[in-house]
């Protein structure tokens, strides 16, 4: 025995040798017994071998469950084992953030992240410790893991047997941090996320507006996927995690096809999404954001704008707007939202895919070049305030052509003309929102009409081959009479 506490505390010294080792020791011990010294010693030299897949802490638990039948204390070991080497992991992490200098609040976040895994016992890459495992095995540790959580929710009660099984091996599973956006408004939508703990919120823009809250058991992210919204493949909102979520992502591809195998699922969460859509709108409306807001491209507007035959255009300077769309190419994209928001409205977020999809945007090209605050700050009084005596507008195309009488105008001819444009152009996106949401149902009308005269077709051809039946069974009659 104290052979073998000496070789631990050698063992100690050079990790090297520690891979051989251990589980020789653990081995030993589980077999002859052994003092609390060398069970620390032991210990320590699991906690040492900080790189180790989990896999071998499942070996020596297994190897020791075999022999000694102790399976309490193991599993501790391997509970304090799992501290280890996240801790080790966040040593590299924090010694990576001083050698790079990282900003101190975002450390600071860092470490607080590895706080909650710790706290709430998660590795920092659950997912990566299964992934050894063959498909039938792993299928069977996802279902265990995750099924009860998806049978728990409502769009999921009722499904065919195989839908959640499918589902559950598609999973991946992600930490978010308080503050993080999820998504953004506007970006292209590429996966649905399932909250297994947590809060969210649903907010405009410039995240001020909370529009929904979002709790465990429920889902978001399906509306771009399912192409629902009126921005087609675009995410309607932006979503924040409130505190830590933990969170289950289902890829576009996988959702749609697991959906294509269970079309009554997908109409369950295309009547989900419409009404999501709905309240959205009407929080926006009772909020008294007016408006369209740059934050939700599916969700327009439309109250107290006017029409767009009452939009007057200010007479023009004709040199000062040529001075002026020299300078400020008025429609050029302007930045992305996602992008002009950036970091900055994020706080101290860090999620990686944040910046990354920040690209996607296509607010920054099209529909919502600017917000309202932008719009505010760009055209101190908007186009409904002047006067619009002795002007008129007509339109062709997207172009405004102005025919000036000659009014003075209130604002600067260029302010003015600048307003002006923002705003019709502002009505033309409306404009085309709503068109979208109008078309957007009806294919989905024009779709339930297929569906139903299928049902005729199919109804009426069974009623004529069952009377053709019954009129070749009259003719064999009367022919054997
Ligand atoms: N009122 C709402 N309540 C709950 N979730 C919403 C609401 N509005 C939008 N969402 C979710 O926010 C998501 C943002 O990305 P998507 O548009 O892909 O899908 C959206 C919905 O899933």
């Amino acid at each position: 025995m104290l052979q073998l506490e000496q070789k631990c505390c050698k063992t100690r010294q050079s990790v090297v040798h520690r891979v051989e080792i251990v589980p020789r020791v653990v081995r030993v011990l589980a077999i002859e017994g052994a003092t609390e010294s060398v069970r620390t010693n032991v210990k320590h030299l699991e906690h040492v071998q900080v790189q180790g897949s989990r896999g071998d802490v499942a070996d020596k638990v297994a190897d020791v469950r075999d022999t000694t039948g102790r399976s309490d204390s193991v599993e501790n070991e391997a509970e304090e084992s799992f501290d280890w080497r996240e801790r080790a992991k966040l040593d590299g992490v924090k010694a990576y953030m001083r050698l790079r200098r990282v900003p101190q609040d975002l450390q600071i976040k860092v470490i607080k992240w590895f706080d909650y895994l710790w706290l709430t016992q998660k590795c920092s890459e659950e997912d990566k410790a299964i992934n050894c495992l063959p498909d039938k095995l792993k299928a069977e540790v996802a279902i265990h893991v995750y099924l009860d959580t998806l049978q728990k929710m409502s769009i999921f009660q009722n499904t065919e047997a195989g839908f959640l099984r499918e589902l559950v091996l598609k999973l991946r599973h992600v930490l978010y941090s308080p503050g993080d956006y999820i998504c953004r408004t506007g970006e292209v939508g590429k996966e649905m996320y399932i909250v297994n703990k947590g809060r969210l919120h649903v907010v405009t823009d410039n995240g001020d507006t909370v529009l929904a809250t979002i709790r465990a058991g429920s889902y978001f992210g399906e509306i771009s996927i399912l192409n629902m919204g009126t921005a087609g493949n675009r995410r309607t909102a932006s979503v924040r995690s409130v505190g830590y979520t933990d969170l289950l992502v289902l890829n576009k591809e996988d959702l749609l096809d697991v959906l294509k195998e269970f079309p009554a699922a997908r109409s369950k969460m295309e009547e989900e999404a419409w009404n999501k859509l709905e309240k959205s709108k009407k929080a926006l409306r009772e909020k008294g954001t007016m408006g369209r807001c740059q934050s939700t491209p599916g969700l327009v507007e439309s109250r107290g704008r006017i029409p767009l035959e009452n939009t007057c255009i200010s007479p023009v300077n004709t040199k000062s707007t040529q001075a002026y769309s020299a300078g400020h190419s008025l429609f050029s994209p302007s930045p992305s939202p996602v992008t002009s928001r950036g970091f900055a409205s994020a706080g101290n977020n860090v999620n990686v895919n944040n910046g990354a999809r920040s690209m996607d945007s296509p607010m920054s090209a099209t529909s919502s070049g600017h917000s309202s605050e932008d719009q505010t700050a760009r055209a101190p009084q908007s186009a409904t305030t002047q006067p619009s005596t002795g002007r008129q507008s007509t339109h062709s195309g997207n172009m405004t052509q102005l025919v000036s009488e000659g009014a003075t105008p209130l604002l600067g001819a260029s302010e003015a003309l600048l307003a002006e444009i923002i705003h019709i152009r502002e009505r033309l996106i409306s404009l085309e929102s709503d068109n979208a949401t109008l078309s957007a149902k009806v294919i989905k009308q024009e779709r339930e009409v297929q569906n139903r005269l299928d049902e005729i077709q199919m109804h009426i051809c069974g009623a004529s081959s069952t009377s053709s039946l019954e009129d070749n069974n009259e003719r064999n009659r009367e022919s054997i009479i």
